[in-house]
């Protein structure tokens, strides 16, 4: 098709890369005299593409001007075929970026946190994306650039369909999204923190090797099961939690996840990737709870960045006290009741995530007593990768959480197990006091 030339001004050089509804193609702008990227839509009155939606979306992707947004520069028809004609980005989608080896905490919150930034704008336009995701995301010279707004809505999305069949990749999907229901910017909240999993484990949440991965069968895990643990995402891992919370309601906005990205970023760049404290805090409220301990997470960063000696010491403010007693804990004074089952199984989330990706972060959510009687602790948990939850439950009436857990143990292969925490509430952390494996 090279050299074809579409709407009497673009000819076609290249195909760049090819999705659910063809190639796109680098072109040639023979009027303004640069190159741009074609994507071809569909058939403008075909059953491909809605024509007339195509192009209010398109009107509403070339409003946006952001630096962090692919721009739209034209929609044209040629022959019956509606073609997108955007900003040609070199540089490759972030699923092939990490399609070789997954990214550090640091780099993904760099990569995101101008994408988040670009879907803040949106949002404040009443503008929802509804397919963020890593081919969406183009990793170019300029930043990382978002495409894709909400413009080709035809055949390749991923939805469940009147006949409920699911159509294109729906791994990406919020639960409320996956069974049906309408897009919301709290859906792109948890799209974005869905990509942060691809990023940071190379390869999409919920694919399992020794599963079926077909779009149903991830669809079903979605809406069924307890998102992913990411093992490496360290300091990243209360913004998993939140962003992936299944209640939309309990999820950050896309303001706030980008602050927490670009602060995260920032303050590891000045104290050299330190890892946050993932001291579990008790309010009374879920999604209190988790920001507080991102809250917390960040002024720990904070604070040790502007240490003249950058000492990484847990100081007496992230690790229990020998004595055993109330630590001199942080923060405001703390709800004394029982904690709920979410907060008890958001805490065994985050400290199978700590204890798989700093050992001695994991340690530190022991008691001191526990710790004394736990000697091999580090060995074992330095050899633990990729744990993934299978089933969680809470009993907070014997303050003790259930889980059962895979994990491969370096040179012994994978392994399954139950694990029950019991937990004591110390000055306001959840410490573990014991536990029982089996
Ligand atoms: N503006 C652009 N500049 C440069 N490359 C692009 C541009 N838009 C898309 N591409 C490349 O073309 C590939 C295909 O893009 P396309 O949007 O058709 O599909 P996709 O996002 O991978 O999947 P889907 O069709 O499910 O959205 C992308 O992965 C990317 O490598």
């Amino acid at each position: 098709m090279t050299n074809q030339r579409v709407a009497g001004r673009y000819t076609l050089q290249h195909e760049i890369g090819r999705g659910a509804h063809g190639a796109v193609w680098a072109a040639y702008d023979e009027v303004l005299g640069r190159t741009v990227a074609l994507k071809r839509l569909g058939r403008a009155s075909g059953p491909g593409i809605d024509a007339a939606r195509a192009e209010r979306e398109a009107r509403l992707a070339a409003q946006l001007g952001h630096p962090n947004v692919v721009a739209v520069y034209d929609l044209v028809t040629d022959d019956g075929d509606t073609w997108l004609v955007m900003e040609k980005v070199d540089g490759q989608a972030l699923s092939a970026v990490v399609r070789d080896a997954p990214l550090s905490p640091d780099d993904a919150a760099r990569l995101l946190a101008p994408v988040a930034d670009a879907l803040a704008h949106a949002h404040g336009l009443g503008i929802v994306h509804r397919d963020v995701k890593p081919s969406n995301i183009l990793a170019g010279p300029e930043g990382a650039k978002l495409t894709d707004f909400g413009i080709a809505r035809g055949s390749g999305d991923a939805t469940l369909t009147r006949t409920g069949l699911v159509t294109g990749s729906p791994a990406y999907l919020a639960p409320e999204v996956a069974v049906g229901g309408q897009a919301t910017p709290a859906s792109d909240v948890w799209s974005l923190g869905a990509t942060l999993v691809h990023l940071l484990t190379g390869r999409p949440p919920y694919h399992r090797d020794d599963l079926d991965n077909a779009p149903l069968a991830v669809v079903y895990r979605i809406a069924h099961e307890d998102p992913p643990v990411v093992a490496g995402a360290g300091w990243l891992a209360p913004l998993l939690a939140t962003t992936m919370a299944k209640d939309p309601q309990a999820r950050p906005t896309m303001a706030e996840v980008r602050d927490q990205l670009a602060r995260t970023a920032h303050a590891a760049e000045h104290t050299m990737a330190l890892p946050a404290v993932p001291a579990i805090r008790r309010t009374s409220r879920v999604a209190a709870a988790a920001v507080a301990a991102l809250v917390l997470a960040l002024l720990v960063v904070a604070v040790l960045a502007l240490r003249p000696d950058g000492d990484r010491t847990p100081t007496t403010r992230d690790t229990p006290s020998s004595s055993g007693g109330p630590t001199g804990a942080t923060g405001p004074t703390t709800s004394p009741a029982t904690p709920t089952a979410a907060e008890l199984e958001e805490f065994a989330r985050t400290y199978v995530a700590t204890a798989s990706s700093d050992p001695d972060r994991g340690l530190a959510m022991l008691t001191p007593a526990y710790q004394a009687k736990s000697p091999d602790y580090a060995s074992f948990w330095g050899k633990v990768k990729n744990p993934e939850i299978v089933d969680l439950s809470a009993d907070p009436a014997r303050m003790s959480v259930t889980y059962r857990y895979s994990y491969v143990l370096q040179g012994q292969g994978r392994r399954r197990e139950w694990v029950t925490l019991f937990l004591v509430d110390q000055g306001g952390n959840l410490l573990i006091d014991n536990a029982s494996a089996g």
